[in-house]
């Protein structure tokens, strides 16, 4: 039986005081089984991001809970907060977030230099994630030497360096074009398939969408709707028309991605 991963409790989020509050999270409750490729998506102001930074443990929430693996990740402090931000989660962010003076490998290298995990570790881990990833090729180059897809992978590898219990991806195809936006998709989905690596990815984009599990569509900071690939029978183009039919409904924000 498959471990329960995230387990998010009746989680809430107010901004503001009275009469300026906003909900942006009102009572969401659900589960990340391991292995499992979970899509967060609605349109713009539904509360995304809000749960993401929650479970990043950037912001608190007013209410609720969220367990990692059992435990109360908002309880967590001193090491085992560094532990969980550094090592137990990882993060893959829109806009790369790679650090300019370093190479590729030396990006990927940082989070086990920090946390001293011996070199030939890292070493080993690496060599497997840019074979995965296709980035063998561009590891001793700098960032701004790489194009935006190749930036992006070289980032879920340092994402993924530390073998993460869950991969936190918010957007991560937001500042690609199609085609490199496929390419990672693809890397990613193979790796939730062939390493059962767990990753929750917030989205707009219906076509990144179709390559996870399941998707959560949330609405004013509720959960509206749960689609499920339907394996094997279901296509991805199938799921994708499926998800593109809930975004329909939900409206607003969602007419600019269909
Ligand atoms: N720091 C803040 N202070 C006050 N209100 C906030 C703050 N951050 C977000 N909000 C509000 O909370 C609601 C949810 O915002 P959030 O950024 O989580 O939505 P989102 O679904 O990620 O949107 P987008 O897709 O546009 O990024 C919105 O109404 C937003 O204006």
């Amino acid at each position: 039986m498959k471990q329960k991963i995230l387990d998010i409790q009746s989680l809430k989020k107010n901004y503001g005081k009275g009469s300026n509050q906003t909900k942006a999270l009102n009572g969401i409750t659900f589960q990340v089984i391991e292995g499992e490729f979970l899509g967060i998506m609605g349109s713009s102001g539904s509360g995304k991001t809000t749960l993401l930074n929650c479970i990043a443990t950037a912001i608190h929430p007013t209410e609720g809970r969220i367990l990692l693996k059992g435990e109360d990740i908002g309880r967590f402090k001193g090491r085992r907060l560094a532990d969980y931000r550094g090592k137990r989660i990882g993060y893959l962010f829109q806009n790369f977030e790679l650090l300019d003076n370093l190479t590729g490998r030396e990006n990927i290298l940082l989070p086990p230099a920090i946390h001293n995990i011996p070199e030939k570790e890292g070493n080993v881990r690496l060599k497997v994630l840019a074979e995965y990833l296709e980035i063998e090729e561009i590891l001793d180059k700098f960032p701004s030497q790489m194009s935006g897809g190749q930036k992006q992978r070289v980032a879920a590898a340092r994402a993924m360096i530390l073998t993460p219990e869950i991969v936190l991806a918010d957007e991560p195809t937001g500042a690609l074009d199609t085609k490199n936006a496929k390419s990672l998709m693809e890397k990613l989905s193979l790796l939730n398939q062939e390493e059962q690596s767990t990753i929750l990815m917030v989205t707009h984009d219906c076509n990144a969408a179709s390559y996870c599990s399941r998707i959560l569509f949330i609405q004013d900071g509720k959960i509206f709707h749960e689609l499920r690939r339907k394996y094997p029978q279901e296509s991805q183009q199938q799921f994708y028309e499926r998800i593109l039919m809930v975004m329909a409904q939900l409206g607003g924000g969602s007419a600019n991605v269909l």
